[in-house]
C-alpha cells in the first residue's frame, strides 16, 4: 500500500509515519499546493486546504491513498484560534476530513496575523528559533509543550485512519 502525503513539512510527515508506518507501508512526501492562501483564514479555507492537498497528491503520487495536512487560523468572539484540519483521500470516495485540536494565540501573535503576516515566519520572530513550523509549531509553545505539531497532525492522522478503517469494514460487511 502506498500513501502519498501532500507536504515534505517534517512535523506532517512524522505524523503520518506514526499512524501508517507499519510494515507493508511505502510513504511518500510531496509538496502539492493547498490552493487556498498560504496563511488559511477560516475553517472553511483550512479544511480546503487539506482536501486539494489530499486530492492533489493522489493524483500526483501515484498512490492508493492521499493524506492532507493544513494549518490555520479562525476567528471567533474569543480571539483566533489555531486550527486545523486533514484529509484522506482514496480513489472512488468523497475525502473524509477530520479536524485538530485548536487554541487561543495570544493577541500580539493574532494582531501581527490579521495585519497581513504569515503564521510560520511571526512565531521564528516571537521565539527568536528557526523552523518553529517544522518542530513544536505555535501549538508546542503556547501550550508549554504539552502537545507539538507532530503530535497533534497524529491525532488528526488517528481519526482519518480510523474512519478509513471503519468504512472499508462496513464496505465488506453487505
Ligand atoms: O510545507 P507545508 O505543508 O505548507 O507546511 P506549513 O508549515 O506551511 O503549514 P501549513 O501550510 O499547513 O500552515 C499554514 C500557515 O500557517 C502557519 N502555521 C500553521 N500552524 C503553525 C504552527 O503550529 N506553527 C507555526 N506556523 C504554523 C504556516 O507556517 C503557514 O503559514
Ligand atoms: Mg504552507
Amino acid at each position: 500500500m502506498k500513501i502519498i502525503i501532500g507536504s515534505e513539512n517534517p512535523a506532517k510527515v512524522a505524523a503520518v509515519k506514526n499512524v501508517f508506518g507499519m510494515a507493508g507501508m511505502e510513504i511518500v512526501a510531496i509538496d502539492v499546493p493547498s490552493n487556498v492562501s498560504v496563511q488559511p483564514f477560516s475553517d472553511e479555507e483550512t479544511k480546503e486546504g487539506a482536501i486539494n492537498r489530499a486530492l492533489g497528491a493522489l493524483e500526483h503520487g501515484d498512490g492508493d491513498i492521499g493524506i492532507g495536512l493544513e494549518g490555520g487560523v479562525h476567528m471567533t468572539k474569543h480571539g483566533l484560534l489555531l486550527c486545523n484540519w486533514g484529509a484522506l483521500a482514496v480513489p472512488g470516495y468523497p475525502p473524509l476530513i477530520a479536524g485538530g485540536a485548536r487554541i487561543q494565540l495570544p493577541d500580539e501573535i493574532a494582531g501581527k496575523l490579521l495585519a497581513g503576516r504569515e503564521l510560520g515566519p511571526v512565531m521564528d520572530e516571537y521565539t527568536k528559533k528557526k523552523n518553529i513550523r517544522k518542530n513544536e509549531g505555535a501549538i508546542g509553545i503556547f501550550t508549554n509543550g504539552q502537545i507539538n505539531r507532530s503530535e497533534m497532525f497524529t491525532h488528526v492522522i488517528k481519526l482519518l485512519a480510523g474512519q478509513y478503517e471503519y468504512r472499508k469494514a462496513g464496505s465488506t460487511q453487505s
